[in-house]
């Protein structure tokens, strides 16, 4: 089970992740209480080790600009939320950064994963960080294969009956391992991930 955890924006946070076991983190980018400027992203990411992919996450920016501050910031993958053309898919990936594709899932959506060039497909909640649930049964005959994260919403007492439900290849989580909007709490981390790997 692949597990990211989002929205951190400490050097404490990033530790607490690894020493959790996560295998990828995220760092918001864009307009969000979690949000990191870019400078502070620099520095995050270089707290990662290189067995863990820090995700650069972006909603409502444009897409030169999701570019350069993903180069800026050095981050190892580009997760881009919301309704992004596939354009903006090709103008982000030209740099050779791998990109993960987040979307509320609807009967419009395309659950192939890589249909946009994307490395990962995330279903969320539309509601990106909000901690909403969504209706898993959704998945019914729209359920994807391969790399794709399940979020919206989880947290250490639901990741096992939501991985159950939905299959998901990866869980994704922001804030279900909080403390307060914003403030991850470290051993909310620790305890999701391992809920996750035992489910
Ligand atoms: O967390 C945010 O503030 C955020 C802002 C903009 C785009 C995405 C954001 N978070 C993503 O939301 C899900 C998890 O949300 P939650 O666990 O329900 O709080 C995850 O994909 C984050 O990357």
């Amino acid at each position: 089970m692949y597990v990211k955890l989002c929205g951190l924006r400490t050097p404490a946070d990033v530790a607490a992740a690894v020493d959790a076991g996560a295998d990828a983190v995220g760092f918001v980018l864009s307009a969000s209480v979690r949000q990191v400027d870019v400078d502070t992203a620099r520095r995050l990411v270089r707290e990662v080790p290189s067995h863990v992919l820090a995700i650069g996450v972006f909603s409502g920016v444009v897409a030169a600009d999701v570019r350069r501050l993903a180069e800026e910031s050095g981050v190892g993958a580009v997760q881009l939320h919301g309704d992004y053309p596939r354009a903006a898919f090709d103008e982000v990936g030209a740099s050779g950064v791998p990109l993960v594709r987040a979307v509320a899932l609807t009967a419009d959506t395309d659950v192939r994963v890589g249909a946009f060039g994307e490395e990962m497909l995330l279903l969320d909640s539309p509601q990106a960080g909000s901690g909403h649930r969504w209706d898993l049964a959704a998945l019914d005959g729209a359920r994807p294969e391969g790399r794709w994260l399940l979020a919206g919403g989880l947290g250490v007492a639901n990741v096992a009956e939501a991985v159950a439900q939905a299959r998901p290849w990866g869980v994704d989580v922001s804030s279900g391992i909080e403390a307060s909007r914003g403030v991850k709490d470290h051993g909310l981390m620790r305890e999701f991930v391992a809920a996750a790997r035992a489910a």
